[in-house]
């Protein structure tokens, strides 16, 4: 039997439609939700992420507010432009796009962000607030990932979990959100030791490691829901294609669900980007919690 194919474009689509809602519902009260994007340099996984973002940005009817700065730029002029976008009344959601150059350092850029503008949910406060339970503003990729798996299986209460990665943009917040949904938890990565036999133990395997096709189908639990969070560019003859760190082909044959990669987990990451930011503007305004939007 194969897995059924997780249509990640789809469910993306759902939520944007949910987003564009509320975000007529704040235009009557003459409010436009905003989001900043800023981008050092010309690492290709942003670039392709500002593309698709821009675009869905302004198709739900919010402001788009793009900075795409020079490689050279300095730290001081960055921490600048955040100063300047923490004070604009205009802009609701801040994400400085990751990587920065090396001569950047990323915490600081990250802690200079106005937690309640943090719509990537990567400042301490929001990372804390997460971890302790409170209301926070969540990583959209865990978010996204979330969202999934609550649509497939309800509850996740007891089931076990093995995330494979422990980064602070997903590993982390993702274990955070499913330990929070009462799953059982493991974080794995490069020195678990037999890691194979460990993910065989998971009734959700949520794949975020960055290494192109690393999980194959002996690896998987005969019916386990995979969530492959990887996006990796890797060549195609001439060209090249996405890939994620799940093997797919022999994925599919043992898994019970799968997201691919393209059209799996990347689209509900910029679906949940435009949701944190409705829901930055609806607590900016102090009106209520966007339906369908939070956690
Ligand atoms: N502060 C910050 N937050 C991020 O969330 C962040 C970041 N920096 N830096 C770069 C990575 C990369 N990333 C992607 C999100 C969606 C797709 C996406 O939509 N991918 C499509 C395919 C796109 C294609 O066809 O090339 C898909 O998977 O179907 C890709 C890449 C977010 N990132």
């Amino acid at each position: 039997m194969t897995a059924d194919i997780i249509d990640g474009k789809a469910f993306a689509a759902t939520v944007r439609a949910r987003v564009a809602e509320h975000v007529s519902r704040l235009a009557s009260l003459d409010i436009t939700p905003g989001l900043a994007v800023v981008l050092v340099g010309e690492d290709p996984a942003s670039q392709v992420y500002v593309r698709n973002k821009g675009k869905q940005t302004v198709e739900v009817g919010m402001a788009s507010f793009e900075h795409k700065l020079d490689v050279n730029t300095s730290e001081a002029d960055l921490l600048a432009l955040i100063e300047r976008l923490n004070a604009d009344p205009a802009v609701h959601g801040i994400l400085c796009q990751l990587p920065v150059p090396d001569h950047i350092d990323a915490d600081k850029v990250l802690a200079a962000i106005d937690p309640a503008k943090d719509v990537d949910g990567f400042h301490i406060s929001n990372v804390g607030l997460l971890a302790t339970g409170q209301k926070a503003m969540v990583p959209c990729t865990p978010l996204g990932c979330l969202m999934m798996l609550r649509e497939r299986h309800g509850s996740l209460s007891g089931m076990n979990a093995v995330v494979v990665g422990r980064s602070n943009i997903v590993g982390k917040p993702m274990a955070q959100l499913l330990l929070r949904d009462s799953a059982t938890v493991t974080i794995a990565h490069s020195r678990t030791r037999d890691i194979e036999a460990l993910c065989r133990t998971a009734d959700i395997l949520i794949a975020a490691v960055g290494r192109p096709q690393m999980i194959t189908g002996d690896w998987i639990k005969p019916g386990a829901t995979v969530i492959d969070v990887g996006i990796n560019r890797v060549p195609n003859g001439e060209k090249t294609r996405l890939v994620g760190d799940v093997d797919f082909a022999s994925a599919v044959e043992v898994a019970g669900a799968i997201t691919p990669v393209p059209g799996g987990v990347g689209p509900m990451t910029i679906a949940c980007l435009l949701a944190n930011t409705v829901t930055a503007c609806c607590r900016a305004n102090g009106l209520p919690e966007p339906e369908g939007l939070t956690i």
